[in-house]
């Protein structure tokens, strides 16, 4: 059986190289870089292969490059969204978002989800099954491949619960922070958890334990949005399995690297249920000795029964009442819900096929699609 190269760190390629061909780094090097650099497995050319032809064929053959399929493209003036499908039928969805200077990328970790918020489109997919390292990998190689759109940040906040997939997310991770390949920078990087303690605490740990592996700027958004146990549950499942106090120690321990770093709290203002002045208070009160800033995020429609978007004058009123409580915060910007690429709406192409929607870039895959962006 042939093996996704994107599935392997460079530490784990060395060592599979090393095992099928004798010698690791040596080989693992130009193949690495060919891969993220030029997006191709071909190693002929290169000088480690000039008298060895066929040990850079048997490479080849071993190391099948299979990327996703690109089934739809949507775009509007901030966002593109990719609908892909891996070769078993699985579909995700991932998005480029455009900032002021540079392009962002929100990848998924999982077809669907099986934490179940009741706000969020990819809660009511399910959990269909784990993305691998490779297949995580991808979404930014066809990005910069195929779109031609080179990305400085990775968010972790697409498809899925990236802590109920930590050991691939962390593969992934090292992969695309590698300077020799992708070069995404760790402080590039968010993970967007829904409150997974265990997966805090381990990344913790990790990033204690490990300062090698380059990881330390990593940055940590939480998704908060209630600090009332009853009403976090009814809208968040995980908090029955990790209540509130849980992860507030998890995140008071949580390690951060210098002064001005934070965990970055996501708070999704529902009118009516989380945007009252005891939740103002309470929020507040949950974050005391927690370096940390509150991204508010609108609520987004979903594609059925979700909760009203607060108006302008709602979130501008919570917005000032935490920042009169001393408290940093702001507001994120709603991105791409003209195309439904907006938090929490991710999942209605790809739980649902890809029937009713306009296709004004281009699908399948082969041909590098020409997206002036
Ligand atoms: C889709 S989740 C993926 C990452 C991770 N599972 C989490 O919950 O943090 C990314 C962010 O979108 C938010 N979100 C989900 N549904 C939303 C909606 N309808 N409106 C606004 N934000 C939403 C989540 O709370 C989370 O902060
Ligand atoms: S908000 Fe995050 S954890 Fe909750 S269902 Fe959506 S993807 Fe899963």
């Amino acid at each position: 059986m042939t093996l996704d190269p994107l599935s392997f760190s460079f530490s784990g390629l060395t060592d599979e190289f090393r095992r099928r061909y004798g010698k690791g780094e040596y080989y693992a090097d130009p193949f690495f870089r060919s891969l993220y650099q030029r997006g191709s497995t071909g190693l002929s050319g290169l000088p480690q292969f000039f008298s060895r032809p066929e040990l850079a064929r048997q490479i080849r053959n071993d190391f099948t490059l299979r990327l996703p399929e690109i089934k739809t493209v949507l775009r509007d003036e901030t966002s593109i969204k990719l609908l892909l499908q891996y070769p078993d039928g699985a579909r995700i969805e991932t998005v480029v978002l455009f900032m002021s200077t540079y392009a962002s990328l929100c990848v998924s970790t999982q077809v669907g989800c099986a934490r179940g918020c009741s706000f969020c489109e990819t809660g009511r997919l399910g959990f269909k099954r784990n993305l691998t390292a490779g297949e995580i990998v991808a979404q930014q190689m066809l990005v910069q491949f195929y779109l031609g759109i080179r990305v400085s940040n990775i968010v972790f906040m697409g498809m899925g619960e990236p802590f109920d997939n930590y050991d691939q997310l962390l593969i992934s991770i090292d992969v695309l922070k590698d300077q020799r390949g992708s070069n995404i920078t760790a402080s590039g990087m968010t993970i967007s958890t829904a409150g997974h303690v265990p997966g805090i605490r381990r990344l913790a740990r990790l990033i204690r334990e490990e300062p090698e592996r380059g990881i330390r700027r990593l940055s940590l958004a939480v998704s908060l949005h209630s600090v009332d146990n009853r009403q976090r549950s009814a809208i968040m499942p995980i908090n029955r399995v990790w209540p509130l106090e849980e992860l507030r120690s998890a995140l008071l321990e949580f390690p951060l690297s210098r002064k001005r770093d934070r965990i970055f709290i996501e708070y999704t203002l529902i009118p009516g249920f989380n945007d009252h002045p005891e939740a103002v208070r309470g929020l507040i009160d949950y974050l005391e000795g927690i370096p940390s800033c509150v991204n508010i995020i609108p609520c987004n429609p979903v594609s059925s029964g979700g909760f009203p978007r607060p108006g302008r004058d709602q979130v501008e009123k919570f917005f000032k009442a935490l920042v009169a409580g001393g408290q940093y915060c702001r507001v994120r910007d709603t991105r791409g819900d003209s195309i439904r690429a907006a938090c929490g709406q991710l999942g209605e192409l790809a739980g649902h096929g890809h029937k009713n929607v306009s296709n004004p870039g281009a699908g399948g895959t082969g041909e590098p699609l020409s997206l002036s962006v």
